[in-house]
């Protein structure tokens, strides 16, 4: 058995020997029975639920369900074990290492793919003759979705025309007849910018959508990995060994060898159908929420025995959409203020504030070496940030001191509600995208796609001259260390 993150069956099986699987042999409806279980899963940090038993299997088990592919465990201290699984890392790993884990890759030479005959997702080949997604037990997730969202958890694989350039990513698609997808093609995301290169070529897109790929190339595709990247080198490196692909049937893509299932066709460059409503990642489906988006062909399936296709039920916490785009969006974020010399130290998006924020611990003796102001500093991150990509999903830029550890909510929100001055000491960026899923912009007041971004200033004018001065009115912040120690010795003498 390959390893957890190279071949997403080792992981189903990882998960199972981790205690974190729950196996559903009695029958269930992928109409909504199913994404309730997994709500109620995600809701609640419970095992991941492996349906192995649909109503709609096809003779050769195309396909089982695996919920909550990347979710939260309840035990605190494997509370990322899902993640950690993803990367090859201990279930014991904090998001700190995660995230470190996602970047590494940035400062090491790309390990190419290695190209290989076969596999296992060249197990069965159906024809779209012999197959229709209607009839498959492709799931309906929330009952005012527009659709059955059969993709959730699978990879986009797009290539610009002049082959430079392949992209991974995730984007929603579900079913539009039986063997068409319609699906979310959303600049400035790289699967938007490829599609237009072939819309201004005249010609169709080829595309293939593998379900069930290697966890760590899930990961690369859920990250906002710079303009002409080629996730499958940068994953190569990341995991210290080449990514084994196969090509395509009916087009020249190439898809991770050991996917559980693979849709391979074309994206259609002018036919557009009604997209939506779907129960997003801020947590809400809106009737009536439909948009013209690209129609996808399906002109071939193949699989593996006994496929398992992942399903990210998303909506409110805590599912993929938050243990992953924020995060990851984060971590991407990080690295480039760092890179431009800017004094962070850490970047994280806290799940409480639906992965809209993103709080940045600042190096204040670097600050303090700057000789900058408030605002020059905030600016700084704010046009580096809201005017790129990365921060495309992300509405608040939260700067806090080195005091603050911004993986832990609970000190992100006191220096938030304690050192930032409401409009004072927040910089308002009115003309930059904005991110319409997010409800106060989609059915908000303003322009859905465009400004309604802050950068917080977390950090009070000391923190910028002369540095804190200021202690802690909590144990560790207002007691001599030999005493915190004596209480921490004698707690159980205490009679606690
Ligand atoms: C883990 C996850 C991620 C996304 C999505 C979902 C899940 C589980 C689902 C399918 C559950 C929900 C869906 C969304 O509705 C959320 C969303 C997020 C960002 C933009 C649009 C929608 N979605 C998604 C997404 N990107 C989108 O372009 N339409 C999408 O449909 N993303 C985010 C996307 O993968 C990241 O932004 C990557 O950086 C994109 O790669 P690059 O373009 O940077 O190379
Ligand atoms: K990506």
């Amino acid at each position: 058995m390959a390893l957890a993150h190279m071949e997403f069956r080792a992981f189903v099986q990882a998960l199972k020997d981790d205690g974190d699987l729950v196996e559903i042999n009695e029958e269930c409806d992928p109409n909504l029975e199913v994404s309730a279980i997994i709500r109620k899963v995600v809701e609640h940090d419970e095992r991941a639920p492996l349906f192995n038993n649909l109503k709609g299997q096809n003779e050769n088990g195309l396909w089982r369900i695996l919920g909550a592919p990347n979710s939260l465990r309840s035990d605190q201290r494997h509370r990322y074990g899902r993640l950690a699984r993803h990367l090859n890392l201990p279930p014991t790993s904090s998001m700190k290492e995660i995230l470190d884990k996602m970047v590494s890759a940035k400062t090491v030479a790309p390990i190419p793919p290695k190209i290989v005959e076969t596999g296992p997702c060249k197990e069965f080949c159906l024809t779209p003759d012999q197959f229709d997604l209607n009839q498959l037990p492709s799931p309906t997730l929330h009952q005012a979705d527009g659709g059955k969202y059969v993709q959730t958890y699978g990879m986009f694989i797009v290539r610009s025309p002049d082959g430079k350039w392949t992209n991974w990513s995730i984007a929603r698609a579900m079913v539009h007849d039986k063997n068409h997808l319609v699906g979310l093609v959303m600049p400035p995301q790289h699967i938007a910018v490829i599609h237009r290169m072939w819309k201004e070529q005249g010609r169709d897109m080829p595309y293939a959508l593998a379900f069930g790929v290697p966890p760590a190339a899930i990961m690369a595709a859920s990250m906002p990995l710079p303009d002409g990247l080629t996730e499958a080198e940068y994953i190569g490196s990341m995991v210290h060994s080449p990514l084994e692909l196969v090509k395509c049937e009916t087009n020249d893509l190439f898809v991770p060898s050991t996917s559980e299932i693979v849709f391979e066709g074309t994206c259609s460059v002018t036919e557009t159908a009604s997209e939506g409503p779907f129960g997003e990642m801020h947590g809400y489906v809106f009737r009536g929420d439909s948009h013209s988006m690209p129609v996808y062909t399906v002109n071939m399936i193949t699989h593996r025995k006994d496929p398992i296709m992942p399903v990210s039920a998303c909506g409110r916490l805590t599912d993929e959409t938050h243990t992953m785009i924020g995060p990851l969006a984060a971590a991407e974020i990080g690295y480039i203020l760092k890179s431009n010399g800017l004094p962070i130290n850490e970047a994280f998006s806290p799940f409480e504030s639906q992965v809209t924020w993103v709080a940045l611990q600042v190096d204040t003796d670097k600050l303090r070496a700057m000789k900058t102001t408030a605002e020059a500093f905030c600016r700084q991150v704010g046009d580096l940030i809201f005017r790129g990509k990365p921060g495309s999903t992300i509405h608040r830029l939260l700067l806090v001191g080195d005091d603050i550890d911004v993986y832990d909510f609970k000190e992100v929100i006191w220096a938030f509600t304690t050192r930032c001055r409401p409009v004072m000491d927040e910089y308002s960026y009115e003309d930059v995208p904005g991110f319409p899923l997010i409800p106060y912009m989609g059915h908000g007041n303003g322009p859905a796609n465009k400004g309604g971004k802050l950068v917080c200033d977390c950090l009070l004018p000391v923190e910028y001259t002369t540095g804190k001065n200021w202690e802690a009115a909590d144990f560790k912040g207002s007691f001599p260390p030999e005493l915190q120690q004596k209480v921490l010795d004698r707690w159980q003498s205490y009679g606690f």
